[in-house]
């Protein structure tokens, strides 16, 4: 079964840029030559996201890159999802590797913010993914459905949620999954929103690659039945190539 919901492109731009350099990016994205029939979703280092918000056009949204488990208070360092639903975030990105591996945040932490985001308003990318290791002893499926299994069991529903399929091995190293190779855990974690959700939520939900993604490799791997659109980390930091990859939806639509 191939996904029936509309691409979705996120620019994860992690904890790069100044006031000068997203100024740059944001004049970029906004004179950009987008396709209409994609969700295109950026996501700042907190400080600039006052600044991406006021400036930023183009149909784009906007996300955070983290949000704290509960309401807020005295959590020195954290934002809160009321804090970014506040000032015009539409989106929060939860369980990045990036997290998940340097920060040490587990399954079930990550899930309870995402079920609190959720409530909150905001659209939650809920990143999955395996470590090198862990693909090479043949565990890639039992990691990335013990990672959904702990969204399934905070969330009280999959609208709103996008899922990331991002490989560990494959972020930043310039390493990217075949086409063949994410199209294949794509698939299963299709399946695996089949048999722990419904038909329908597996079909409408969006599953996004990330890892290593550009303007050369996007559309062999938009091409693929499941893939339904992709997590950009470094090539997402220039304009002209994220607007590549954002339409790239169009070898999807020459495929389907
Ligand atoms: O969130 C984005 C991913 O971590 C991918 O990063 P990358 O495109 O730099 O490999």
């Amino acid at each position: 079964m191939a996904g029936s919901g509309k691409f979705f492109v996120g620019g994860n731009w992690k904890c790069n840029g100044t006031k000068e350099s997203i100024a740059k990016l944001v004049s970029e994205l906004n004179s950009a030559k987008l396709e209409s029939d994609v969700d295109v979703v950026v996501s700042p280092p907190f400080v600039y996201l006052d600044q991406v918000i006021g400036s930023i056009s183009n149909g784009i949204e906007v996300s955070g890159q983290n949000s704290w488990i509960g309401k807020g208070g005295a959590f020195t360092g954290e934002i809160s999802a009321e804090q970014l639903s506040d000032i015009g975030c539409k989106w929060v990105i939860h369980g990045h590797s990036e997290r998940r591996h340097i920060l040490g945040e587990a399954n079930d932490f990550i899930g309870k913010k995402s079920a609190y985001a959720l409530e909150k308003g905001l659209g939650v990318i809920a990143c999955v993914g395996e470590k090198l290791e862990e693909r090479e002893a043949g565990k890639t499926f039992d990691v990335v459905f013990e990672q959904l299994k702990a969204f399934a069991e905070a969330i009280s529903g999959w609208d709103n949620v996008v899922i990331a399929y991002e490989p560990v091995w494959a972020i930043g190293t310039g390493k990217v999954a075949t086409p063949q190779q994410a199209q294949e855990v794509h698939a299963a974690i299709r399946k695996w929103l089949t048999d722990n959700a419904s038909t329908e939520v597996a079909s409408k939900t969006r599953i996004i690659y990330g890892g290593s993604v550009n303007g050369a490799n996007s559309s062999e791997l938009a091409k693929q039945a499941d893939i339904d659109g992709f997590l950009v980390g470094g090539a997402s930091l220039k304009g002209a190539e994220f607007a590549t990859i954002i339409n790239s939806v169009t070898a999807k639509k020459v495929t389907v």
